[in-house]
Formats: C-alpha cells, structure tokens, sequence
C-alpha cells in the first residue's frame, strides 16, 4: 500500500482548481459571514445557512482562510501515520472513544467496511495534543495547526447557524469556543486492493453540531431518505464540506435535521479529515428554550457527548440515525 499517492492526487486535483461543480450543494463564503451583523452581506448569507440546512442538512465553506499548506501539512501527517500504521499492524488497538486515542485497522474488510482510523480529540489542544501520535514526529504540529484553525471556522459556522434559528449572534460563543472537537482521520485504499469491499463506511449520521470535512477525492455521499438514494458530494478546489449532526437536530427541536452519509470506495487511494463540533463532554443538550412552546413541545430527550459514547459502548448502535431516534420522545 502507498498512502502517499494520495497527497500526490490532492496537489493535482485541489491546487488545480477546475473541480467546480458542487452537485448544487451551496457554497458559503465564510468571507462574508465574518462581517457586522448589521451589515446586509452577513443577513443575506445566513439565509443561504437556513436554506441549506432546512433542505439538505449541508453546505460548502470557501473563503475560511485556512491556508493551502496548513491543510496539505495535516494530510501528509495524516497520510504518514496512516503509511507507518499499515506497516505495524501490532500498533492498532481495538477502540474506545473513552480513551483519548483510537486507532483501528479494518483494512481485511470486516463489519462491511474497509479503512484506516485515527481519532482523538483536539480542543482545547494544550490538553489533548500530548494523548496524539508521537510518530510521525511532525504529526503533532501539523495536526495541531489545521484543528485549531478548524475549530475556529466551526464556532462561527455553529453561531451562524444558532442566528439562521432566530437566536441572537453569539448566542452559544463560549460554550462552543470550550467544546468537543473529535478529529477523525480516514484512510480509504482504493477499491481494486480491498477484497472487493465498495463500501469504506456504512451510513450513519454523525454526533455533534456539525461535522467538517476534507477529502482528497471524492467517496462521501449523503443520503435525504435514510439510505434508498446516494448523491455523491464532489470536491471543490479549497472548500469544505459541513453537515448537521445529530445535536443539531436536538438544538433546533427538529427543525434542521442531521444528515445521513457513507464513504464508498474509487480508483483513488483517499483520505477525509472530519472534525465533529460539540459543547464539552458532559453537557447535556436539549431543544433550545426559544424554539419550544405549545406548538411545539420539545421532541427529544437531552443528552451529552458521554451519553453517547455510552449508547455506542452497549452495541445498541446500528448505524443510520440509532442515536436520535434513541432521544425521540413519542
Ligand atoms: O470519509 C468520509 O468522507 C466520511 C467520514 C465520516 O463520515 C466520519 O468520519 O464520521
Ligand atoms: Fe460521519
């Protein structure tokens, strides 16, 4: 296996910049989103968040402002864990979320998936980077680099979408800006090598507020009716792609629901950088006050981050939406 064909592919195909369909996925420009809240060009774009959150559960953000050699860093971090990972197959250990890293090698093709993982968590990052890989030796800096940076994105992307509810600009800041990063790191062989395993990841939909990822090629694809159909999401020259998670849903009291996916596998070796946004580990979640009255009781049952590494622990998890179905009140 070579993993670093695939950082090869990501110059070519993400410096080149010709990938411009979106598959009408819409693109934000977080350029905008940064301006006064009084300004017209920040109002216009959080109406483009509720329509894109209302109707698909996603969206793509340009203009972040994270640099092009901050994100190909992490991918060759990534890329060289994945490389050393692979050739040690004695490193992995069986996972737990309760431990600060995990790291799994599912490359034979068991539980119908195929991939390389690496997840720990990453904010604040002085309390977690010390639990992360010390080889590769730059894994730490590089990986740090591209967390922090997503992180910021994600507390004003989270803030965006709380305003595009009708709650007030910096409604959340700082129990986001104090909350659950879980950086998840996927490498994919390419589908020739994996024992003819299609599928990478089985659907399900991500815990948290929302997930942001970058891919190197395409193999995510996200479903509006549980599975019956696929629409590939495409890359786009420097974007990210966000989907709604499933205390998203809980939040807003159902009114933006979180987003089915996969990763299939392709031609291409590939590897996605996902972070998932929450408030910290022990804070319970339930529908915001604002968005519950007579008409509309509260749907879901509050719960934390820890309740659902409780939920996955006990083998109750099934994929698809299992968690927030477990939290729907009847
Ligand atoms: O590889 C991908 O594109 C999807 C990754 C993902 O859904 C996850 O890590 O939760
Ligand atoms: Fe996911």
């Amino acid at each position: 296996m070579s993993v670093n064909s695939v950082i090869g592919g990501m110059s070519v195909a993400q410096l080149r910049g010709n990938e411009a369909v979106t598959n009408q996925i819409p693109v934000i420009d977080f350029g905008l989103l940064k301006q006064k809240s009084t300004l017209p060009a920040r109002s216009v774009i959080i109406e483009d968040i509720k329509n894109a959150c209302q109707k698909l559960g996603c969206f793509h953000v340009v203009n972040h402002g994270i640099s092009k050699s901050v994100i190909s860093g992490a991918l060759e971090a990534a890329s060289a864990f994945f490389q050393q990972a692979a050739e040690k197959k004695s490193e992995f250990e069986s996972y737990d979320l309760r431990k600060p890293v995990r790291y799994e090698a599912a490359l034979q093709g068991n539980n119908n998936k195929s991939r390389l993982l690496l997840k720990h968590y990453a904010n604040p990052l002085k309390d977690w980077i010390p639990f992360w890989p010390q080889n590769p030796p730059h894994y730490r800096e590089n990986m740090g680099a591209y967390s922090k940076e997503i992180q910021r994105v994600a507390v004003q992307l989270i803030d965006a979408i709380l305003e595009s509810l009708g709650l007030g600009s910096n409604y959340q800041t700082e129990k986001l800006e104090n909350g659950m990063q879980l950086m998840a790191l996927n490498y994919y062989p390419n589908k020739n090598t994996s024992q003819n395993f299609k599928l990478g990841l089985p659907a399900h939909s991500d815990y948290g507020f929302i997930t942001i990822i970058f891919q190197t090629c395409d193999g995510l694809q996200i479903s509006h009716n549980n599975g019956d159909t696929w629409q590939p999401v495409h890359i786009q020259s420097g974007a990210l792609h966000v989907h709604l998670g499933d205390h998203m849903e809980v939040l807003s009291n159902g009114t933006y629901r979180s987003l089915v996916h996969q990763a299939v596998l392709g031609c291409e070796e590939r590897i996605s950088m996902a972070s998932i946004h929450g408030f910290s580990m022990d804070e319970k979640v339930g529908a915001l006050k604002e968005l519950v009255d007579e008409q509309h009781p509260k749907r879901y049952r509050e719960s934390s981050f820890r309740d659902f590494l409780e939920f996955i622990s006990t083998g109750r998890n099934f994929g698809g939406k299992s968690f927030i179905k477990s939290l729907r009140i009847a």
